[in-house]
C-alpha cells in the first residue's frame, strides 16, 4: 500500500513505483478511500461535438479488480467516454473520479500518475524506435533514470512475452505484436486500472486466445480491466459485467450472459454483432 503527501509539483500527483502498485487504502496525498468505494466513477459524462452529442449523460461505476467489458454498436460514443476517462478529452458536463479525486479536468499524464493506463484503438508506437525503447517511454513515468526505466521495462518485456522482439525496431511489427506492445507500454505505467480500447481488434481467432490469455495475467497481477470490444465472445469470456453503449447512453449492465439476452440490446446492437466472427 502507498500513502504519500502531495507532490509539490504543478500536478499536484505523486509519483511511485513497483510493478503492478497495490492498494488502494489511502487516496493521493493520503486521504482515506472507503474500500468499498469504486476505483473510477464517472457521472452523467456529456461530450458534445456541435449538436450532436456523442456522449450523452453516460454513467459508469468501476470497482478494484472488476474486468469491465464495454460494448455497443460503431459510433455508440465508446472510445469519446473512454477518452473522458484516461483524460484525453474534457466533458461539456459531468464529472469523473479516478481513487477519490476529482479529475475531470486533469491532464492524461496526472490520470497516469495516478494509477490509469490506456491502449489506443490503433496502436501509437514510435515506428522508428526499439519495443524496448517504446515500453522505456512508458516507464519512464515513474522511474526517471535510464537504467531504472529500462530493469522496468524489460520486466514487462517479459510479461507481455515481446522478449523474442525486444531490439526490433517497432515500425517492423506485424499487428499482434504492435498490439501487444500498445498494451506493455501501458503496463510499464504501472497502472492499477488500464483501459484497453479494441486490443483485440485485427487479430487472427488464434492470437484473439493469446491475447485473452494475457488479459487474464494482467488482471491476475491485481490490475482492473475496462475493455471496449467489438467481439462478443471475447467479452463473454473476460468481463464481470458487460455495460452496453448506444447513442451515446448506458442502455444495459450487468452479467454479461444476462446483458446478451436482454431485448434492447439484442434490438440496438447484438442482432448485428453476434453475425461477426467470434474465436474459434
Ligand atoms: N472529434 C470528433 N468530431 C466530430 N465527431 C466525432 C469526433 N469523435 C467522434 N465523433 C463522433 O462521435 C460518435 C461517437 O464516436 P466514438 O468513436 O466514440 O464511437 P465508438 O462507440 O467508439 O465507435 P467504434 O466502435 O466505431 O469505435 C460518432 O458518431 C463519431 O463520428
Amino acid at each position: 500500500m502507498w500513502c504519500t503527501a502531495p507532490s509539490s509539483s504543478s500536478s499536484a500527483v505523486s509519483r511511485q513505483a513497483g510493478w503492478p502498485r497495490s492498494g488502494l487504502g489511502c487516496g493521493p496525498g493520503g486521504h482515506a478511500v472507503a474500500d468499498d468505494a469504486p476505483l473510477l466513477e464517472a457521472r452523467d459524462i456529456v461530450v458534445a461535438f456541435g449538436s450532436f452529442r456523442a456522449v450523452d449523460g453516460a454513467s459508469l461505476a468501476i470497482r478494484k479488480g472488476e474486468i469491465i467489458g464495454l460494448i455497443g454498436p460503431n459510433g455508440a460514443g465508446k472510445s469519446t467516454f473512454f477518452n473522458c476517462l484516461a483524460g484525453e478529452r474534457q466533458p461539456a458536463s459531468g464529472s469523473i473520479m479516478l481513487r477519490g479525486r476529482d479529475v475531470t479536468r486533469a491532464s492524461p499524464e496526472d490520470h497516469a500518475l495516478l494509477g490509469l493506463a490506456r491502449s489506443w484503438q490503433v496502436p501509437a508506437v514510435f515506428d522508428d524506435m526499439s519495443v524496448h525503447e517504446n515500453v522505456m517511454v512508458g516507464a519512464f513515468l515513474r522511474h526517471p533514470h535510464a537504467a531504472e526505466a529500462a530493469a522496468a521495462a524489460d520486466q514487462v518485456i517479459d510479461f507481455t512475452g515481446l522478449r523474442p522482439v525486444a531490439r526490433a525496431r517497432s515500425g517492423s511489427l506485424g499487428t499482434p505484436a504492435r498490439k501487444r506492445l500498445e498494451i506493455a507500454r501501458a503496463l510499464a505505467t504501472e497502472p492499477e486500472i488500464l483501459l484497453l480500447d479494441e486490443a483485440l481488434a485485427g487479430l487472427t481467432p488464434t492470437e484473439v486466445r493469446a491475447a485473452i490469455d494475457l488479459v487474464r495475467q494482467i488482471h491476475a497481477r491485481g490490475i482492473t480491466l475496462v475493455i471496449v470490444e467489438h467481439v462478443m465472445e471475447v467479452i463473454l469470456s473476460l468481463a464481470h459485467r458487460a455495460v452496453v453503449f448506444n447513442q451515446g447512453k448506458v442502455i444495459a449492465q450487468g452479467a454479461p450472459r444476462d446483458v446478451v439476452q436482454d431485448p434492447g440490446v439484442i434490438e440496438a446492437y447484438l442482432g448485428r454483432s453476434l453475425s461477426r466472427k467470434p474465436p474459434a
